[in-house]
């Protein structure tokens, strides 16, 4: 289990804190998003997590034990996907994934699977440098998954790729979630959080503004619609209708009396949508 407690962070000579007051509980085996535009605080609190930046104020926790009194074990235990690659760009893909394996104690996935898994089996004796960026990007995430991490922390892990390969690397984090991995991720991607995460937490401007399951988030603040496709003199239309509104209800009951109705489709909010309703802005 991960707590964050009253969090906060200000970056040296910054006017006002990148991070303000912020708390969370991520359970054991969950996937905890963090949803926010850029500039949010996202890669902050990521950083704080893992030990990266100084804790300045407020509490992290891990099973209980607080970060400062975790040991250099705790880098066993993590995995860590970030979006810039930091690689061996001289090395090849299976010699990269070698060579840190070699810095873990304990047991290792093995590279030349990992590497197959993420879809770069065949260009795993390539030097990183020849890679793309979708593919820097996999080989990072397999690095992640290398010391068969408790907390996989993943930044963006979809961004950039084509949709058959996130559809792969979701796949593969939907099974690490599965065999009781704790997942932490940072995205813009409202489909992705949508997807994979247990809770959200809407981060703008360095503070939470909604954290909830996404079902509780579309059902507390989005409005639910109903679309109506009918005939109307021998020509389709369609109208979006708002069952919270009494005249909507009320069209509702008139299209429905009017026998013309072709399809009913009844539309949730998405995240993007709640989003904008509770910052006035968008995720990107
Ligand atoms: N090293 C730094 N020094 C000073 N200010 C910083 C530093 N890193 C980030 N900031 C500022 O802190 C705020 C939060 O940035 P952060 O990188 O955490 O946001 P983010 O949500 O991760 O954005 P992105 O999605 O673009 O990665 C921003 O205003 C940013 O300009």
């Amino acid at each position: 289990m991960i707590e964050v407690i009253n969090l906060s962070h200000t970056y040296p000579g910054a006017g006002r804190p990148a991070v303000k007051d912020i708390s969370f509980t991520i359970p054991k085996g969950e996937i905890f998003g963090f949803l926010g535009p850029s500039g949010a605080g996202k890669s902050t609190v990521q950083n704080l997590l893992i030990k990266l930046l100084p804790l300045q104020k407020g509490e992290i926790k891990y099973n209980g034990k607080g970060l400062k009194d975790l040991g250099r074990d705790f880098f066993n235990r993590i995995g860590v996907s970030f979006e810039h690659p930091n690689l061996y760009l001289k090395l090849t893909g299976l010699e990269n994934l070698k060579y840190f394996a070699g810095l873990f104690q304990g047991e290792t996935e093995d590279p030349v699977k990992l590497l197959e898994r993420v879809g770069l089996g065949e260009a795993k004796d390539k030097a990183a440098a020849e890679y793309s960026k979708g593919m820097k990007q996999r080989l990072v995430f397999a690095r992640a998954l290398l010391n068969k991490p408790e907390i996989l922390f993943l930044d963006e892990p979809t961004s950039g790729l084509d949709p058959a390969t996130a559809e792969s690397i979701k796949e593969i984090i939907k099974e690490r979630q599965r065999a009781g991995t704790t997942i932490f991720l940072t995205t813009h991607n409202m489909y992705l959080a949508d997807d994979l995460c247990h809770k959200v937490a809407f981060l703008n401007n360095g503070e939470i503004l909604a954290l909830d399951i996404p079902r509780n988030l579309k059902m507390k603040y989005g409005n639910k619609s109903v679309k109506i496709e009918y005939r109307s003199n021998g020509h389709l239309q369609g109208e979006l209708l708002f069952p919270e509104n009494e005249k909507d209800r009320a069209r509702i009951g008139e299209l429905l009396a009017s026998g013309q109705i072709e399809t009913i489709h009844s539309q949730e909010a998405t995240l993007e949508q709640i989003f904008i309703k509770l910052t006035g802005r968008g995720l990107v």
